[in-house]
Formats: C-alpha cells, structure tokens, sequence
C-alpha cells in the first residue's frame, strides 16, 4: 500500500527501511566514514575552539597582562587554525573516498539485483520488478548517484552540526552558564525549525518543478519529434508557443523553489546575529567581565554557523531519500520466480510445448504484470482490466507448426512471452517438454525457447556479426541458408559491403522490412528447439510475405514452431490455427476447417480477401 504525506515523521517512519536497504552498500567502508564523521567533527571543534581563543586573546588583551598570560591562548589559536584545516582536508578526503566507495558498492548490487531478474525485469513485457528499459536505467544511474549526497551532504553535516552545537552550549555554560539556555534556543531555532521549514516548503516548491519540467519535456519532444507533422500541419507556431509558455512556467517554479531556500538562508543567519546578541546580552546582565561576554558571544556565532548547513542539508534529503527509496526497492525486490534446485534437463530437439490454464495480468499503469494470484488480484475471470491472457489451454506437439491469429490486443503476444518465460502467469503453468518451465534452469529455457520479438534489436556492428550472435559457430552456407529463407540473402548482395556492411547505430540505414528480414534470418540461424516468430514478416508487401511464411509452414526440419502473424493467406500449410480473442482461444484447427465454419476466423478471412 502506498502512504502519501509529507512531514519529517513520514522520514521516520520510513528512513530505517530505506537506509537499511543502503546501509548494506556502507558497511564495508564503515572505519572510513567513522574517520571522515571524526575529522569533521574535529574540525567544527577547531573552528569553535579556535574562535573561543581568539576572542579571549583579543579581549584579554586589551587589558594589557604580560606576555606570559597571552602565552598559552596564542598557542591555542594557531594549534586550533592549522589544526582545524587539516582536519577539514582529511574529511573531505575520507568523505569522498567513503562516498564513492559505497557508490560503486551500490552501482555493483543495483545492476546484480537488475541483471537477477533477467531479461523479463526489462523487455516490453515488463517483470516482476516492473521496470521498464528506461527506468531501469534511471535507477542505476541518476538514483544512486543521487544517493551519494546522503552522505556528504546530509550524514556528514548533520553529525557535526550536533556535536558542534552541543560543544558551544558546554563552552557557553562553563563562561557563563547563564548565557547557555540562549544559544540552546538560538541553536533549536536554527537547527530545528529552519530545517523543518526548509523540508516543507521546498517538498512543495521541488514538486511543482519536477511536475513543470516534465510538462516542458513533454512539449518539447512534441514539438522535435513531431516538427515534420507540424509543419504541414501548420501548428508549428502553436506548439512552440506551447512550449515556451511551458519553459516559463517552469522558470517561475524555479524561482519559487530558489526563494525559498534564499528566504530559509536569509533567516539563518538573522537567528544566527540575534543568538549571538541574545547570549552577550544575557551574560552582560548576569555580572559577566568583558572577555567572558566576547568568549560566549563569539561562541554563539559560531556555533550557530555549524548547524546553518542543515536547512540545505534537509531540502537535499527529500530529494535524496526519493531516490534512495527507488534504489532501495530494486535492492529489496523479491528474487524472480523459484526455481527447482535440480534443474531438469531440457532434452534435445524439437520440444512440445503446454499452457494450462494460463493466465497473465498486466497493471494497466505500471505497464508490468501482476504477480498476485488470480483472488488476490480481484480478477473477475473476464478478459478486460489488465487481463491479456485468461484460462489459456493449448497443447503444441514437438515439431508442429502452429499459427496464432486474432485483432491487435488480442493477447498473441503475451501469449509468446508466456511460453519464453518473459512473464510470470498469475494463474497457470507454462510446460515446456512435459515440465514446468520453472523446473528447468532460465538459461536452459532461453536457449531452449527463441526467435523473434516485436522489440528484437539491430546491434551496431556487420550484417555478419548481427546474425552470428544467434550461432557464433555458424559456417557461411548455414549464414546464408537462413539469410535465403528470410528473404535477406538478396538485401545482404545489394549493400556496399555485403555480409561486412556496418549496420544498426552509426551504420547503414535499412528499411523497415530489410530490418525485418535481418532479424527473421537470425532468429532461422538460431534455429531453436522451439521457435516464437512475432509478426516476421511485418513490413514486407504481401506476395514476400506470404512467401516467408509459406516456406517457414513447410521448410523440412527444425523446431516446433510457434508463429504470430496477421496474414491468414499463407496458412493453410500450418498443423494448427489458434484464434485469439481478448485473451482466450475462441477458434482453433486447420486454416480449411476454420473456413467452412462462421466465427472470427472467417470474418477475418473476409477482410482480408477484401483488402487485398
Ligand atoms: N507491458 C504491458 N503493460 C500493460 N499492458 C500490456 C502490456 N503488454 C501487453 N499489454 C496488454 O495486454 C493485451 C494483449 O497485448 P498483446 O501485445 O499480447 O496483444 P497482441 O495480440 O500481440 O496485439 P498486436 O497484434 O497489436 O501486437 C493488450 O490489451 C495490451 O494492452
């Protein structure tokens, strides 16, 4: 259930599980940060003992005692001063080296919590993590850098702010102890309040930039993805004004937030003046001598200064602990579906392949699946509100070759991710060979199960190198024995290079269906056990197509195969059609019996025909 609310107590209620999560990330480095705590706590110390020292000299002084009883306190005041900018290099030193260390500490157990869950935490489906491509990478990154300022520019400050102004409180209660209570109350004003206002305020400010900077973002990718569109449209004028008029509002935003902090600033250092007023004005009354008034005065300024970080250092932690929070529930994400300590062994050739009673939710927000069971989840048993898969029965013998067909959101390619094992059912099982995909090692599924995704990647480098990757081990007639049957061998002759032809980032540019071909001749290379192809031949005009597929329908050999397409023209050589409708098989058997009977298969036939 998630809390919303604002508050210091809602940072108490939390903090411990969040910086638990972390916590593992520090403690190697532990003696570090004690010793960068330390070094900044001494060095406060310096500056406070260095200050109490100058105003006694200076105060003393003007009495004109002998040089004797200056002797000491000039001493002090140059101990204090060098000893005080050591100390202070030694923290940042420590500091940083603490905060980096921890860093790559947490960068190493983000992306080994991430890479964990597998490709399922990641692709298009979405995970049990429920992180998409984007956010994966946010976490990893901008997140735990983030996370770096916990410490240097909240921990650190905050510990010796504390001991600092405990100190000042001592020094002033042993000068005079009137004056004490004073800075006691200048140092909660200070330290307590303008950190709590600063933390309050600046939520509001930070949410309404952050919400700003998301709609200037938004305006701004319409106006530079869509500029082509625009332009003809007319209303690249509109959308750009649009646009600024965002940039504005967030300028505005900005400043608020900046006013606030320059507000909380200004009334630091007011507290900070009258504190010190408050404690002479005290000890003065109370009978104090002249250098017992310059000694807690002084004091005050100074011990006020120390804790004058915190207000920033609260702003800082709302940001920090949000990503923190985001950092530690990757960390504490419960690990991927069980597996069986003694994998099965997944036998060779072509694979039979089962789903009983399959069923996957997606949450219609998080754009991941649901993994509460089918109760839990309030599922009414419809297809509809987030249910893309619902009681799915299907038995695919080895080696048979099955199509799947439907409307678009039917579910044919959850289906496919089902029988990967990219996402989790909430209700059913997926057999692969007789067992359960999880009873089988993932990286033996993987092997076992591929093909070809709607998000199947073209990587910078050869056209050579792009299919290798699916058999490194590939001789050149099996290269191009997969390249002719996707049509691809005619694409691979007409580049400047042939098969060494730079493709993808930074390479030649191919169209949407030489695109295509490259990645069905990988996945033909492949030539898994068990073969998903999602939509191969996607992009192509219809006569290639239906080529492609009549040749994948009957080519000897090879896996089972499992095929999603939109084009029924070509199906008549499959073992199997099943149609797909809101998640449930409504229709299934041989493309000529399916004709001959009413049902969405042959409304879909119709449309076809009539289209083509
Ligand atoms: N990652 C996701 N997050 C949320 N909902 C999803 C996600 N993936 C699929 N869905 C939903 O599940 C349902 C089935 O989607 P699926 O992609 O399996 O359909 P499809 O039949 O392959 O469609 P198409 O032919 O358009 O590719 C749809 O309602 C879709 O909105």
């Amino acid at each position: 259930m998630r809390r919303r609310g604002g508050g210091m107590t809602v940072l108490a209620r939390r903090g411990p599980t969040v910086l638990g999560g972390l916590w593992g990330a520090v403690r190697p480095h532990a003696v570090r940060l004690v010793l960068a705590g330390t070094a900044g706590v001494a060095a406060e110390l310096c500056g406070l003992g260095l200050v109490a020292a100058a105003a006694w000299l200076i105060a003393r002084a003007a009495q004109q005692p002998t040089m004797a009883a200056l002797s000491l306190a000039i001493v002090a005041v140059r101990g204090f001063a060098l000893a005080k900018g050591v100390l202070r290099y030694l923290e940042r030193l420590a500091g940083h080296d603490v905060a980096l260390r921890a860093l790559a500490e947490l960068r190493g157990r983000v992306f080994d919590a991430l890479a964990a869950r597998g490709p399922a935490a990641r692709g298009r489906t979405g995970g049990a993590a429920g992180l998409r491509g984007g956010d994966a990478l946010t976490r990893l990154v901008a997140d735990v850098e983030a996370v770096q300022d916990l410490l240097l520019r909240c921990v650190l400050p905050a510990v010796a702010a504390v001991v600092c102004a405990v100190a000042g409180v001592a020094v002033c209660a042993a000068a005079v102890p009137s004056s004490a209570p004073v800075l006691a109350a200048g140092l909660a004003v200070a330290g307590g309040v303008l950190p709590w206002v600063a933390w309050t305020a600046g939520a509001r400010a930070a949410a309404a930039v952050a919400a700003q900077r998301r709609e200037l973002a938004v305006r701004a990718l319409d106006v530079l993805d869509g500029a082509g569109e625009l332009a003809v449209f007319g209303a690249a004028d509109r959308f750009g004004a649009r646009a600024v008029r965002a940039a504005r509002r967030l300028e505005r935003a900005e400043r608020a937030g900046t006013r606030v902090a320059g507000a909380v600033a200004a009334a630091g250092l007011a507290v900070q003046g009258a504190t010190a007023v408050g404690v002479a004005w005290q000890a003065t009354r109370s009978g104090a001598d002249q250098v017992q008034v310059a000694v807690v005065a002084l004091t005050a300024l100074v011990a006020v200064e120390a804790v004058l970080p915190l207000p920033t250092a609260a702003q800082r932690l709302r940001e920090v602990l949000a990503a923190a929070r985001r950092v530690a529930a990757v960390l504490a994400a419960p690990p991927p579906s069980p597996r069986a300590t003694a994998a099965a062994k997944v036998p060779p050739g072509p694979l039979s392949v089962e789903l009983l009673g399959v069923t996957v939710a997606f949450d219609p927000l998080a754009g991941a699946p649901d993994t509460e069971p089918a109760g839990a989840a309030g599922l009414d048993g419809a297809a509809g509100g987030g249910v893309a898969l619902d009681g799915v029965d299907v038995r695919v013998e080895r080696g048979r070759r099955v199509a799947i067909v439907g409307a678009s959101g039917a579910g044919k390619s959850t289906l496919l991710a089902a029988v990967t094992g990219d996402v989790t059912p909430v209700a059913g099982t997926v057999q692969l060979a007789g067992r359960d995909l999880a009873a089988h090692a993932e990286q033996d599924v993987r092997a076992a199960v591929r093909g070809l995704t709607q998000d199947a990647h073209v990587f910078a480098g050869t056209v050579r190198a792009n299919l290798l990757m699916a058999r490194p081990d590939a001789t050149m007639r099996q290269l191009e024995a997969a390249a002719r049957r996707a049509r691809f061998l005619e694409v691979v002759r007409e580049l400047p290079d042939g098969w060494d032809t730079r493709v993808g980032e930074g390479g030649v540019g191919l169209s949407g269906g030489q695109r295509q071909r490259l990645l069905l001749a990988r996945a033909l290379l492949a030539d898994p056990p068990v073969l998903v192809l999602d939509e191969p031949t996607e992009g192509l005009d219809p006569v290639t197509a239906d080529a492609i597929t009549r040749d994948l329908l009957t080519w000897p050999g090879g896996g089972t195969l499992l095929l999603v397409t939109h084009r029924l023209a070509a199906l008549g050589d499959a073992d199997e059609v099943l149609v797909l409708d809101r998640g449930r098989v409504v229709q299934r058997g041989r493309h000529d019996d399916l004709l001959t009977r009413p049902g969405p298969y042959r409304d879909m036939w119709d449309a076809e025909r009539l289209t083509t």
